[in-house]
């Protein structure tokens, strides 16, 4: 990482700036986050609808929690509560011990949205978005430095973007505009990374070099909290799961806790193959588990995992 020294020095601004413009929050030794306590939340909509009811979630770092449930059980607005985009009719959210705000403040929450949440029109290119990540660490101009354009790069060097740094980010394939996404992240060095469904519509090999860049982000201490609906992957990159639906139903290690009967609580599927909506977990070959889609395709075998 670069020294911080301006690029381009500039003339310092008229004193009656000086407020305006406001200095880039340092971060100090206590805002290193090593927990995220989700206690109680709930969360009910501007209609009424109760998205979530006396959900509870307790991570540690360093860490990889898989956030599994159906379509709608609740995953984006627990993301929500604890980025402070919504605010929970009950219960508390700390990360790091620190409020969500004061969090945010020090940089320490970056987010992956889902691709439908990104207006791809926006007349941004890939290296905006990813300086964007870098907005917390400047003053109110947001003029990047020198040490800002060196994290952007990196970033983009190590999700293997950046030879389409100028690009449009419309411009991009599916797992494309996933990479940028990731590479926001990285370039916020935020502690706690939230990914909402980062392998939705991205290709096996794609999938693979993200679940290992999460892995190379856990050994460096951060707690990654990413909602995926690839059961198949779980016991591949995560170190828990936490089962959603309308609250956390269960949440723990993984060989405990993605359990065949957790995961019928989850998706309302059955432990004996039946053909309703939703996952049905079927016994397949060798003493697997199947985990079939709505149309029978199988996502994943849970192995040697006990109901
Ligand atoms: N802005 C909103 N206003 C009203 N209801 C909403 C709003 N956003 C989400 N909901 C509802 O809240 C519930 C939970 O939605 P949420 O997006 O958190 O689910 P999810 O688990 O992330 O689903 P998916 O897997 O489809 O992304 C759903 O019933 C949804 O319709």
């Amino acid at each position: 990482m670069a020294d911080g020294s301006l690029a381009c020095p500039a003339a310092a601004p008229p004193a009656s700036w000086r407020g305006w413009l406001g200095t880039a929050p340092a971060i100090p030794a206590a805002a290193a986050v090593t927990d995220l306590a989700v206690e109680g939340v709930s969360v009910a909509y501007p209609n009424g609808h109760v998205a979530l009811r006396e959900a509870s979630l307790r991570l540690g770092a360093p860490t990889i929690c898989g956030l599994l449930g159906v379509n709608g059980a609740g995953k984006s607005t627990l993301f929500k509560a604890i980025m402070g985009m919504v605010r929970p009719a009950a219960g508390t959210v700390r990360i790091g011990g620190m409020a969500v705000r004061q969090a945010q403040k020090l940089n320490r929450v970056a987010y992956v949205p889902q691709s439908e949440e990104v207006d791809w029109d926006f007349p941004v290119s890939v290296s905006d978005v990813v300086m964007m990540g870098r907005y917390g660490y400047m003053n109110r101009l947001r003029i990047p430095r020198a040490a800002d354009r060196a994290a952007v790069e990196q970033a983009l060097l190590r999700v293997g973007m950046q030879d389409f740094a100028d690009r449009q980010i419309g411009q991009l394939s599916g797992g494309q505009k996933k990479r940028v996404f990731l590479a926001r992240a990285l370039a916020q060095d935020g502690r706690l990374i939230l990914l909402d469904e980062p392998f939705g519509g991205v290709d096996v090999t794609t999938q693979e070099q993200i679940m290992q860049l999460l892995r190379e982000l856990r050994e460096e201490g951060r707690i990654i909290l990413v909602s995926t609906h690839d059961l198949g992957s779980v016991p591949l990159f995560c170190d828990s799961v936490a089962l959603v639906k309308g609250t956390v139903l269960a949440a723990g290690p993984t060989e405990t806790t993605f359990t065949t009967a957790n995961l019928a609580r989850a998706f309302g599927g059955s432990t004996q193959p039946q053909a309703s909506g939703g996952v049905t977990l079927a016994p397949g070959p060798d003493g697997q588990s199947l985990v079939l889609g709505a149309d029978g395709q199988v996502l994943g075998r849970l192995q040697a995992l006990e109901g």
